[in-house]
């Protein structure tokens, strides 16, 4: 029972789709809370709600940021990131979208300046950053993961959405745990369906988990939950 305790503990059970009722919601985040998950993701309308329903639970509640295409600018961002953090302590984690708009246009300058900004507003939260690995190259990867690994304040790097049409896949994630050296933690998130999935990311580097399939996984182990 400790382990699979400790593997909620690693896993952002998710809950982003676009056509989502309230009640689908409710549903998701009182088994979430009652599984111990990490956080629970949910659409940014209902964080308060949310925040209410894990007050007092050892589930946090992520919130998406620029999500989820991350073109949107810093200024957009920061006043997004501004709107939750009035919310109080009980949203913890912010999963911000790179511009990778920006990115694929050569801008590195822009890009690290975007991931400053951000680190320095989220400093009492956890800060993610979502880069979208499916969509990158190993060169964009490993140069993206340089700039991260110097960024103070960030937490994790995220690889993706899970918007962006494609699955993250393992030499993904070890591309940028090679390249980052143990400096920053990585969310392996977008296509993570299975206990498998799970065991195949931890091999390569992957630190926690995002995914729309938390409490499918956990029932593999326990069936009554
Ligand atoms: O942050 C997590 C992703 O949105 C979940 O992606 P998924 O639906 O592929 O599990």
């Amino acid at each position: 029972m400790d382990l699979l305790r400790d593997l909620c503990r690693t896993i952002d059970n998710t809950l982003l789709r676009q056509d989502v009722s309230v009640v689908e919601v409710e549903e998701f985040v009182s088994r979430s809370v009652e599984a111990r998950f990490r956080t629970v993701v949910v659409p940014p309308w209902m964080v308060a709600h949310a925040v209410s329903m894990t007050e007092n639970s050892e589930t946090g509640v992520s919130v998406v940021i620029g999500f989820p295409l991350g073109y949107h600018p810093l200024g957009v961002k920061l006043t997004e990131i501004d709107h939750y953090m009035e919310m109080g302590a009980g949203v913890t984690d912010f999963d911000v979208v790179l511009n990778l708009s920006a990115l694929k246009s050569g801008m590195w300058d822009y890009v690290e300046n975007e991931i400053k900004g951000l680190s320095d507003r989220l400093s009492d939260r956890v800060f993610k950053l979502i880069i979208e690995t499916p969509l990158l190259s190993e060169d964009e990867i490993r140069k993206i993961g340089r700039i991260c690994a110097g960024v103070d304040g960030l937490d994790y790097v995220k690889t993706s959405s899970g918007f962006c049409g494609s699955p993250t896949t393992e030499d993904q994630v070890r591309i940028l745990a090679e390249t980052m050296m143990g400096e920053k933690r990585i969310k392996v998130s977008g296509g993570v369906r299975s206990m498998a999935d799970l065991e195949r990311f931890v091999v390569v580097g992957g630190d926690v988990f995002g995914t729309s399939s938390g409490l499918s996984i956990i029932r593999e182990t326990c069936p009554v939950l």
